[in-house]
């Protein structure tokens, strides 16, 4: 069907992956970075400082016929990273592969924190976890894909991102070239507004069997890495030669030649798993010759994050309509 795709570019090494996203009439563009992990639809704007901002594209409400200010309405956003923005919404027309929504709650940056104004591949964020975690007041607001979703032939969306090269995301529809086994499906728990779902258990390497235990998390495509409970992550590093907890660089690093083993995790039952490369484990050079793991401890955040180095290894289908979420080898 024609329905709708958005390619995903990866910025930074596969840091984050942004889509471009037109706003307004005329349209203006962005990079914005699809976020399962978070509900609002932010983009810089004209009402930023100028030292708060450092090459980004700026939205402009007052240079779009169809822009209309959300009066007495404000937004507000904490990340699990520390970093943060905040400003006022307007309601635009917002285009994304293909797919319109008119009058989609635009949230426009007035404060963002620094690391946003570093990064400069990035324009903005776009939410697709569930409304009950945006944070705009007085009311929350949809996103843009729940917005968008009556008018889709499917009540899903897909992610299928790939490792040092352009991803895509596909809305209403399910490509089935797109993925070589069949998609095995998990119950997803929205009660906190995230795509948090269970993995029955975890293989190291080449090992036939799963370690049986529960990695309750959420999938969140704006976080980079694989964010597991310690146990898990202990288990992972006994078998990847040298490796150690570096106070320095707060993670498991291990010598930049070292061969790091393939990390599986099992959907449904356990009869499907996904299995990360090692490849993919060996997430960057610290610059001294020892190499950052892929794989780090989820401590503090009360939840695993399957992130990026984990999505970009599987044909990830987010179903909103039956609260699955969808895993399949590519
Ligand atoms: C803006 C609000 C969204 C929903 C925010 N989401 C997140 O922080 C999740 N996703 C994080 C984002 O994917 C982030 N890495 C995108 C980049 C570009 C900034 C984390 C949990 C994996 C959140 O839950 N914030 C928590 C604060 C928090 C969360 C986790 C750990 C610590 C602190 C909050 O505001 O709760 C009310």
């Amino acid at each position: 069907p024609d329905e709708d795709s958005a390619d995903a570019e990866p910025q930074l090494g596969d840091e984050e992956w942004t889509v471009p996203v037109s706003i307004g009439t005329p349209p203006q563009g962005f990079k914005l970075d699809l976020d399962t992990g978070s509900s609002d639809l932010w983009v810089f704007s004209t009402l930023l400082s100028k030292e708060e901002v450092n090459g980004q594209s700026l939205y402009d409400p007052n240079k779009s016929t169809t822009a209309a200010k959300m009066t007495g309405y404000t937004w507000d956003c904490h990340y699990g990273d520390g970093s943060f923005s905040s400003g006022y919404i307007y309601q635009d027309t917002v285009t994304i592969g293909g797919v319109t929504v008119a009058k989609q709650p635009v949230e426009v940056a007035k404060t963002v924190a620094p690391q946003f104004t570093q990064d400069t591949a990035l324009d903005g964020l776009v939410g697709l976890g569930f409304w009950t975690i945006n944070t705009a007041e007085p009311k929350k607001q949809k996103t843009f894909f729940e917005n968008a979703a009556p008018n889709l032939e499917k009540g899903l969306f897909t992610a299928d991102l790939k490792h040092e090269a352009p991803g895509s995301y596909n809305f209403g529809w399910i490509d089935e070239n797109a993925h070589a086994s069949n998609i095995t499906y998990a119950d997803v728990d929205s009660s906190d507004g995230y795509w948090m779902w269970t993995s029955p258990g975890y293989a190291v390497g080449d090992a036939k069997g799963i370690n049986k235990t529960a990695i309750r998390g959420i999938t969140d495509t704006g976080t980079t890495l694989l964010l597991l409970p310690d146990d898990v992550v202990d288990t992972y590093y006994g078998q990847v030669d040298g490796a150690t907890w570096a106070e320095e660089w707060s993670g498991y690093v291990f010598d930049c030649n070292t061969t790091v083993p393939d990390f599986s995790f099992a959907v449904d039952n356990g009869t499907a798993k996904v299995t990360v490369p090692g490849e993919y484990l060996n997430y960057a050079e610290n610059g001294d010759g020892t190499c950052y793991g892929g794989i780090q401890s989820d401590y503090g955040v009360g939840f695993s994050i399957f992130g990026d180095i984990a999505i970009k290894s599987a044909f990830v289908v987010f179903d909103q309509q039956n609260l699955k979420l969808g895993w399949a080898s590519k």
